[in-house]
């Protein structure tokens, strides 16, 4: 049988003293798209991270499709982080160049069609850019990587609410078969639509997984009244 595309045990990662993950555990399988969602602090970032490689220094067993974090994990994940990772003084041809020279698995003409499908001018430097098209722009860019597993934090917070359709369609469309996507997000409203599952975060741990269509019809609430339902009781 077929690993998960992400394996989680006991995963810890401390600030200091402080574990922003505690004792971590979660298993997802590929070909599917699951929304990380949680209060504010509850982990999301820190535990994106931990499965993107950039945070080295943890305890527990994380694996991505059988493999340690690493060098093998990194070449199999597409990681879109909080803060912008291009510089500012590039234009949007020089990020495409820069992705071109650095993975392997992306792919040039899908990355160029996104951009035309943005609208974005690929001429103009990113620091001439709005936060929202610098979104879509780095969107264009993760999404073009031929990944197993894309890992998505907060992908959409910049964009105008009637532009947010249209960016998660341009994120869900072509997705490879058997990838899995995983998005943390705050929008739940706008997400809902295109989520298979979702793992709710709180404290570090898990507090609650599952396929949104049985949560759904279980409670017989959306996902975003379960949020606020399942928040509200466990802020009390
Ligand atoms: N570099 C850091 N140093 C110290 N503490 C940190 C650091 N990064 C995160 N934390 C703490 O770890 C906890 C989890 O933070 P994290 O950013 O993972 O949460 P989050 O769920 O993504 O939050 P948000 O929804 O606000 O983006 C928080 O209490 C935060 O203050």
């Amino acid at each position: 049988m077929n690993s998960p595309a992400i394996k989680i045990a006991h995963l810890t990662k401390k600030y200091g003293a402080f574990p922003a993950l505690n004792d971590l555990t979660l298993s997802l399988e590929g070909g599917q798209i699951v929304g990380l969602l949680g209060e504010n602090g509850s982990g999301k970032t820190t535990l994106l991270k931990v499965l993107a490689g950039a945070l080295t220094q943890y305890d527990g067993d994380v694996l991505v499709h059988g493999r340690r974090i690493g060098p093998d994990t990194k070449a199999m994940v597409s990681f879109l982080p909080d803060a912008s990772f291009l510089a500012d003084g590039d234009t949007i041809d020089g990020c495409v160049g820069m992705f071109q020279d650095f993975f392997s698995d992306f792919n040039e003409a899908k990355c160029r069609d996104l951009l035309k499908f943005f609208q974005l001018d690929t001429h103009r430097k990113l620091n001439t850019l709005s936060k929202g098209m610098r979104e879509k722009v780095q969107i264009a860019l993760a999404m073009s990587r031929d990944a197993k597993v894309f890992l998505l934090d907060e992908p959409i917070s910049g964009v105008d609410p009637a532009a947010r359709d249209v960016l998660l369609q341009a994120i869900v469309r072509d997705l490879p078969e058997d990838a899995l996507l995983l998005i943390s997000t705050h929008l739940i409203h706008d997400l809902e639509p295109v989520l298979d599952s979702v793992a709710f975060m709180r404290h570090g741990r898990i507090l609650l997984q599952g396929a949104v269509d049985d949560l759904r019809a279980e409670r017989n609430l959306s996902i975003d009244q379960l949020f606020r339902e399942v928040y509200q009781w466990s802020a009390n």
